[in-house]
C-alpha cells in the first residue's frame, strides 16, 4: 500500500529554487533513508511531504504523516513530564483548549510502550538523556498512528548504544508503516535501510543499497571526487 507519493515536485524557498522534478514513492513496510549533502533539501522535502510548504509544482499523496523534528528544535527546559511532551502530538485533534479523553491518553502510553518508555511517563523531559528524548519525539509523533513517518536527522550527538536502539525501534516500526529517515550517517543508511534516496536537490538514484554502488551518483549527490573518503567507506557498506 503506497504511504506516500510525490510526483514532479518543485518547491522553493525565500524566492530561490530548492527542490526541482521530485519523484519519491514509498509503501507501508518499507524503512528508507533520505541522503544528501548539507542544503541537498531533505528537510525541505520532509516538510514538502507534510503539507508545510507550498509547491511550486508537482503532487504530494501522503496519509496520515508523523513527523520526528531535529532534537533541538523541540523546547526541552519546558517543565512537562514525558507523558504531556507525548500528548502535545495529540494538540491538533483534541483542540487548545479541550481536555484529553481517556482515550488520548491510553494512545499516549500505547506509544511510549512502543518506544519503551513506559517506565518514565511522569518524568520531567529536561531530566532525560539524549536518546531518551529522541524516544519521546518518536513517542509524540506515533501517537496519532501515522501511515508515514518522518524522521529529520535522528541519530545526531547520540552514542551507538543510542543509535542502534533508535535502529531497531525504527525497524520495528517500519514492519506496520513507512519510514523515511533523513541522516548523515551513510553507513547505518546502508546496512539498515531497504531503500536509500539520494538527493541533492532533486532525486538523483534510488533504490536498494544494493543496487546503488555505481561511485559516480555518489559523486554527483555529495559533490566529491573520485578521492573522496566517503566513496571508501561506501566500498566497505554497499557490498
Ligand atoms: N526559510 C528559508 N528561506 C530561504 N532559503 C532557505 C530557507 N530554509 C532553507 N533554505 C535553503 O534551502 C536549501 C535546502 O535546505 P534544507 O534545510 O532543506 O537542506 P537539508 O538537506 O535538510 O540540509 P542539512 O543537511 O544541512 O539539514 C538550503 O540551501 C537552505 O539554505
Amino acid at each position: 500500500m503506497t504511504a506516500l507519493e510525490m510526483t514532479g515536485v518543485a518547491a522553493d524557498l525565500g524566492g530561490r529554487p530548492v527542490l526541482r522534478d521530485v519523484d519519491l514513492r514509498l509503501d507501508a513496510g518499507e524503512f528508507a533513508a533520505l541522503l544528501g549533502p548539507n542544503g541537498a533539501g531533505k528537510t525541505t522535502l520532509m516538510r514538502a511531504a507534510l503539507g508545510l510548504i507550498k509547491l511550486r509544482a508537482g503532487t504530494v499523496t501522503a496519509g496520515s504523516t508523523g513527523y520526528v523534528p531535529q532534537r533541538h528544535e523541540f523546547t526541552w527546559d519546558f517543565p512537562a513530564s514525558v507523558q504531556d511532551a507525548v500528548l502535545s502530538g495529540l494538540v491538533r485533534r483534541i483542540g487548545m483548549f479541550r481536555r484529553p479523553t481517556v482515550a488520548h491518553w491510553r494512545a499516549v502510553w500505547a506509544a511510549l510502550d512502543q518506544v519503551r518508555l513506559a517506565d518514565l511517563r511522569g518524568r520531567p523531559v529536561g531530566e532525560l538523556s539524549g536518546g531518551q528524548r529522541q524516544r519521546v519525539l518518536v513517542a509524540r509523533a506515533l501517537v496519532v498512528e501515522p501511515s508515514v513517518l518522518l524522521l529529520d536527522e535522528p541519530f545526531t550527538g547520540l552514542d551507538m548504544p543510542a543509535q542502534e536502539t533508535l535502529t531497531e525501534l525504527f525497524t520495528e516500526i517500519a514492519r506496520e508503516r513507512a519510514v523515511l529517515m533523513a541522516t548523515h550517517d551513510l553507513t547505518a543508511a546502508a546496512y539498515t535501510c531497504d531503500r536509500l534516496f539520494l538527493l541533492n536537490r532533486t532525486v538523483i538514484a534510488a533504490g536498494p543499497p544494493a543496487d546503488l554502488k555505481d561511485p559516480d551518483l555518489w559523486m554527483r549527490t555529495f559533490d566529491v571526487g573520485p578521492g573522496s573518503h566517503l566513496l571508501k567507506a561506501l566500498d566497505l557498506v554497499v557490498a
